[in-house]
């Protein structure tokens, strides 16, 4: 049978040679209308896109014959994955094809900013000159902030660094060693934000990351500071720039990603301040990266439809498992523990083990693969899932063990997760009550029982009479409502821990009210919605 695969966006033409030399028929449209779009994917068995191409449900109930949709990049935003995985279609990218590529813009853009190039550029081209006005600066000597030591973060801070810029970064889920091995001192988001002469931002655009730069961390902000995004448009506030720049708080701000692309009108606006200079999308845009991603997803591809390998795949093991009922409500449980201990472990922890019980003990492989996405999908831009989330966790150099323990005193079939560094550890043990009811069963040391659902807060406090009241009108006071709880404590007197489950998403002014309050310690807020 002949498999016949479709080219989308502008993909590099060697892509095409792979799949001729693989006896596989492709058709490149670089340019195709939506319309014409849902017509003709249903003869395809495979897509390959970049970030032009929106796949959606609605795309996707006319692809009836699409096994595969390939990403030739990182990013899979632009990709329905629940969607593609309910109807059994593989999504895949080449997570590191076009790394040193935007690696390299984003040092570009760094020095185009602070030596005012694409302006002065322009001025000569117009026929001026005015060298008084576009005096810059050097970068030898001054501390360049990076938030997001992954890929491209880590290949930014070995080239700035040869530049003498001073390296700091942020990134909770990196390593202590992985910082030291390149040179980064590694320090929380406040501190960066007010030591940087340059921040560049190497993230996904998630809940944490969105908006990080705003009129509002204005006064966190060392003054003069130089922005760039070459990582997704909405890190940075569009709308705050040209403010924060009028104010002298930011010095300049430089450009690849928009929250829109191509920008709407009012963003071109904002992107005709002189001191903003800007790319469209171009991170990625180099003959190397684009025959490197458009290679790699074609063999990725090719094998895949052969059913060599699943290489670079981001949902196959959850297509098999979504009919394996057994197992379902263990890596249901699993992921919601792993997101919960995404939340509450101490930062840059890097020692992970894994204890299961039961049943569990069957799975304790692929249960592994789901804690690690729940705590990951929190922080790592590629979709993660149970195919890749130990790669990415090995790759961050977290250490993993896993143990299987024959029974509980309590409990038949159990979960429990150890994390941290060498000075600090959480624990925390979970089990499945009945269908869709996880329950968190112990944490450090403390019994308690709370469902893992919703917006969380969990403290600890001494345990004396009137400690919950003083938190319940605490919260009452706000409107906060308290829809769940339960109690754990050492022994009479000594130390308790409680966790209540909130009625709504708790903002930092109303956490902290909490943990102002006498007796009070250790205060967590974990989000389940
Ligand atoms: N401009 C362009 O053409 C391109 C842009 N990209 C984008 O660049 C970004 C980075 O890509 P990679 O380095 O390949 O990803 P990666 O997954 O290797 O690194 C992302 C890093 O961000 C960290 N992180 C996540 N949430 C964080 C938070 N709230 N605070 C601090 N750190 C956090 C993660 O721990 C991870 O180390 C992605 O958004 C990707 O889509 C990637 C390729 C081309
Ligand atoms: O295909 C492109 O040029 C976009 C690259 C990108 O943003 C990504 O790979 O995430």
């Amino acid at each position: 049978m002949s498999l016949n695969v479709l080219l989308l966006d502008n993909v590099d033409p060697v892509c095409a040679e792979v799949f001729k030399e693989r006896n596989i028929h492709a058709d490149q449209r670089p340019k195709i209308e939506l319309d014409e779009l849902k017509k003709i994917i249903g003869k395809y068995e495979a897509i390959v896109l970049r970030s032009g191409t929106t796949v959606d449900e609605e795309l996707l109930s006319h692809a009836e014959n699409l096994r595969i949709i390939g990403r030739a990049g990182v990013g899979v935003d632009n990709i329905d994955i629940p969607a593609a995985t309910s109807k059994g279609v593989l999504v895949m990218n080449t997570p590191d094809g076009n790394t040193i590529s935007t690696a390299e813009h984003t040092c570009g853009m760094i020095i185009a900013l602070a030596r005012n190039i694409p302006q002065s550029v322009d001025r000569v081209k117009s026929g001026g000159w005015d060298r008084k006005k576009f005096m810059g600066t050097e970068v030898h000597s001054k501390t360049l902030g990076i938030v997001g030591l992954g890929k491209i973060g880590t290949e930014v801070a070995l080239r700035m660094k040869q530049f003498g810029m001073d390296l700091l970064a942020y990134d909770p889920f990196t390593t202590q060693d992985h910082a030291k091995e390149i040179g980064v001192e590694l320090v929380e988001l406040d501190d960066l934000l007010g030591r940087s002469d340059f921040l560049t931002v190497h993230t996904p655009l998630t809940e944490k990351t969105k908006n990080m730069i705003s009129l509002d961390v204005a006064d966190k902000l060392k003054p003069g500071i130089r922005l760039v995004n070459c990582a997704r448009g909405g890190i940075y506030k569009e709308e705050d720039l040209v403010p924060l720049i009028e104010k002298g708080i930011v010095a300049g701000a430089a450009l690849d990603v928009y929250t829109t692309e191509p920008p709407t009108k009012e963003l071109y606006e904002t992107l005709k301040n002189p001191s903003i200079i800007c790319t469209p999308h171009l991170g990625a845009s180099t003959e190397e990266a684009q025959e490197k991603v458009a290679v790699q997803i074609a063999s990725q591809i090719s094998d895949a439809l052969e059913n060599k390998n699943y290489k670079g795949s981001l949902n196959s093991k959850s297509i098999s498992l979504l009919t394996n009922d057994e197992v379902q409500p263990y890596v249901e449980l699993a992921e919601k523990l792993g997101k919960v201990s995404g939340q509450i472990m101490p930062d840059n922890a890097n020692n992970f083990s894994f204890e299961y019980t039961g049943i569990c003990t069957k799975y304790s492989e692929v249960l592994t693969d789901a804690i690690l996405k729940g705590m990951l999908s929190q922080y790592v831009s590629e979709s993660v899932n149970l195919i890749n989330a130990r790669h990415y966790a090995l790759e961050r150099g977290f250490k993993l063990s896993e143990t299987n323990k024959s029974d509980d005193k309590n409990y038949n079939d159990l979960i429990t997760i150890k994390l941290g560094d060498s000075s600090e550890y959480k624990q925390i043990s979970a089990a499945v009550f009945g269908p869709g009811d996880y329950r968190i069963v112990e944490i450090d040391g403390f019994g308690i029982e709370l469902r893992l659902e919703g917006d969380i807060l969990m403290y600890q406090n001494l345990d004396k009479p009137g400690m919950l009241a003083a938190v319940s009108s605490t919260l009452a006071k706000q409107d906060i409502n308290i829809g769940a709880l339960s109690l754990g404590r050492e022994g009479k007197g000594s130390n308790a821990i409680t966790a209540v489950i909130v009625d709504r998403q708790l903002n930092n002014e109303e956490l902290d009210s909490i943990y102002k309050l006498d007796g009070v310690s250790n205060v967590k807020y974990i989000s389940l919605s």
